[in-house]
């Protein structure tokens, strides 16, 4: 329209040129000139403004057809492929249109395209070339020719409509699997093992059945189950109840026998699938079972459950069989190298060191990786107290040290307090052709686990490796020479991470207490290593005094200053005893690579490892942390609370 605006312009101009003439006939008395012209001038502005109203209503349709443009092929050719083509101008009004609208019943010429398209503002501030919209029910794709003003329309609502269809009825494959059901059925009456049997395999079959799902008993504890799509969305928004149902049955029953489920799909490729859920099976048992694994083909995979802390499975049994499997595996070894994770803590320190007296009683070479990487103060200032005894027995070195000894074809590598590559002390080491490589941890286990170990021992119902490490120990009939200074960094290990017995200990944790004092652990000076310096203490409670209530039962408190992780994960702990707070999350600057770190504690009522994974961290149920560089603390803190939101919604 802007151009015709001139028109406007000349019409004023001959008014105004005709009126002053008008004036100037009556000066002179010439009345029937006046008279004349003035007619005239009513004719014309008449005809003018009739002419504007018109070009107004209509629009400047051009008479334009495609077939002028582009001949009579390429006219075919659109209709043929049902293509609708759309010209614009500046203000994203439809100048000209093809005729494919007019046949589709759509009216755009001289309309604002967005009121027939919401979302094609997009295509104009250039956020994207080709965008789907949706009108009166109909799908289109609308592609924009880059530098011009031209729109190519498809109506792919058929399309649309299959690949929905299509991906509802996606095959997917699950398996169930009744944990600890074997220990039971080892050890239990037959009166019991059929009760067993009608409540909770009964229970789980008639679920299947209610569902529709095809379903084989592959064991006495597991089933394959075939699924599509609708259904596995139908069970998810029934929040998998059956979790529950399974586990209230058997609480009834006083066994404690739950639920696992892991389920693929995403691809046509059965093998694949098939390898999808071996892993996911695997990561589910080491999370501690209790829950639900869904994994579409190239995604990360989604945990749905596992609200309880899953109560000590690891029996006599098999600690004998995984101490056994490591020895003998020493054994048939040149050296071993113990791996830790980064900001090493007591736990981790503690573990290697007694790794490293194993391999000695069996007259290997022992080498911590553990020199020269960031670790807690307060470990470094327990190691400088036992200095002397560290130094005598053990062989800490870096990792460059650690690669010029390393021989792939015939040493052995073992992984302590961490599974995750990215993390580990010795990453390089990790990445070469044909290692061997034990892990040996007491986190749930995450998708980033190191590629095909050859014993992995991940058993998170531990409160720490500490207190697998002493059961192992304990099981190998070779003398190991463990001494106060050991034995005190794993009693020291076992305190931190069970927030001094308050959290994730069961009878296992005492008892490896008890042992550890017999190895000669410190007890009663282990408390005072972890008394605070008096700054630390004064940091700590100006964080704690900025701390927040949020949703009425989380805490939240935020420092921008650098701090150290272990003062975070103090902060928590210490804001956990305040009452009604089921969660505390700590976020500040860490000092070491001035990464933003949020640590987590729960009491133990909330999983705090669901938030953190949510936001790319990890841990354990009532212990957890993240860290990025990409988010300042208090971007951190919002993507925390709207995690926790998030989290809340799924739940209710
Ligand atoms: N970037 C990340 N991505 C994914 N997961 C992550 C992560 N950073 C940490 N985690 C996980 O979160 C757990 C808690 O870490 P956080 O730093 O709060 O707490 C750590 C550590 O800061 C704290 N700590 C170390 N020395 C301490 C001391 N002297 N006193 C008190 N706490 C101490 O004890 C906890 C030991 O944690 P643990 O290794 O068993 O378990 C860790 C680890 O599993
Ligand atoms: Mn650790």
């Amino acid at each position: 329209m802007k151009k015709f605006q001139k028109w406007r312009k000349i019409l004023i101009g001959t008014e105004v040129f005709s009126f002053l003439l008008i004036v100037i006939f009556l000066f002179f008395s010439k009345f029937w000139g006046a008279l004349g012209l003035f007619a005239f001038q009513v004719v014309y502005t008449l005809l003018f403004l009739s002419f504007w109203q018109a070009i107004k209503h209509k629009g400047i349709q051009m008479d334009v057809e495609i077939s002028r443009v582009l001949g009579k092929d390429a006219k075919y050719a659109l209709n043929f492929g049902d293509v609708g083509i759309i010209t614009y101008n500046n203000e994203y009004v439809c100048t000209w249109c093809s005729d494919y609208f007019k046949e589709h019943d759509i009216d755009l010429l001289n309309k604002k395209l967005t009121s027939w398209i919401e979302n094609m503002r997009s295509l104009f501030e250039d956020e994207a070339d080709s965008i789907i919209g949706v009108s009166n029910n109909q799908v289109y794709e609308i592609e924009k020719r880059p530098d011009s003003q031209i729109l190519y329309v498809r109506n792919i609502t058929e399309i649309t409509n299959l690949k929905k269809e299509l991906s509802l009825r996606e095959t997917v494959v699950g398996i169930l699997t009744l944990d600890n059901y074997s220990e039971y059925q080892s050890y239990e009456n037959e009166e019991m093992l059929n009760e067993i049997n009608a409540n909770l395999r009964g229970a789980l079959i008639s679920w299947t059945k209610q569902y529709g799902m095809f379903l084989r008993k592959l064991r006495g504890d597991r089933f394959l189950v075939i699924l599509n799509k609708t259904i596995l969305d139908d069970i998810r928004k029934n929040n998998f109840s059956i979790l529950q149902t399974i586990k209230d049955k058997a609480d009834r029953m006083d066994v404690s026998i739950t639920l696992s489920m892991v389920f693929a799909y995403g691809t046509q490729n059965f093998l694949e699938l098939d390898t999808m859920l071996n892993d996911l099976l695997e990561i589910v048992d080491s999370r501690g079972g209790d829950q639900a694994a869904i994994k579409k083909y190239g995604s990360p995979a989604e945990f749905i459950g596992g609200s309880s802390e899953k109560t000590s499975a690891r029996s006599k049994v098999r600690v004998r069989i995984m101490a056994e499997s490591i020895e003998d595996l020493m054994k048939d070894s040149g050296k071993v190298f113990v791996l830790g994770h980064v900001n090493t803590d007591y736990d981790c320190m503690g573990s290697a060191l007694a790794i490293s007296a194993w391999a000695k009683s069996l007259h290997h070479e022992p080498y911590i990786v553990l020199k020269d990487v960031p670790r807690d103060h307060q470990l470094q200032e327990t190691m400088d107290h036992y200095n002397k005894a560290l130094v005598e027995r053990h062989n800490i070195v870096t990792e460059e040290e650690a690669l010029r000894l390393f021989n792939p074809q015939k040493d052995l590598l073992i992984m302590t307090d961490h599974g995750n590559p990215s993390i580990s002390s010795g990453r390089e080491l990790l990445a070469l052709q044909g290692r061997k490589v034990v892990v040996i941890d007491h986190h749930r286990r995450s998708e980033d686990f190191v590629d095909s170990p050859v014993i992995a021992y991940v058993e998170s119902s531990a409160s720490s490796v500490a207190e697998l490490v002493s059961e192992l120990l304990s099981a190998s009939s070779s003398t190991i020479p463990i001494y106060e200074a050991e034995a005190t960094l794993m009693y020291l290990g076992l305190l931190v991470d069970t927030n001094r017995f308050k959290s994730h200990t069961s009878e296992r944790t005492f008892q490896a207490a008890a042992t550890l004092a017999s190895w000669g652990a410190n007890t009663a000076d282990a408390e005072k290593e972890l008394l605070e310096d008096y700054d630390s203490f004064a940091q700590k409670n100006e964080i704690i005094s900025q701390a927040k209530v949020f949703m009425h039962k989380f805490l939240i408190a935020v420092t921008d200053q650098p701090v150290s992780r272990t003062l975070l994960a103090q902060t928590s702990e210490a804001l956990l005893k305040i009452k009604g707070c089921q969660a505390a999350f700590t976020i500040g600057v860490n000092e070491v690579n001035k990464a933003s770190a949020i640590s987590a504690r729960s009491d133990g009522s909330y999983n705090v490892q669901k938030i953190m994974e949510k936001l790319g961290g990890g841990g354990h149920f009532a212990a957890a942390a993240y860290e990025t560089e990409d988010l300042n603390v208090y971007q951190l803190e919002d993507r925390l609370k709207q995690a926790l939101k998030e989290e809340e919604e799924k739940e209710s």
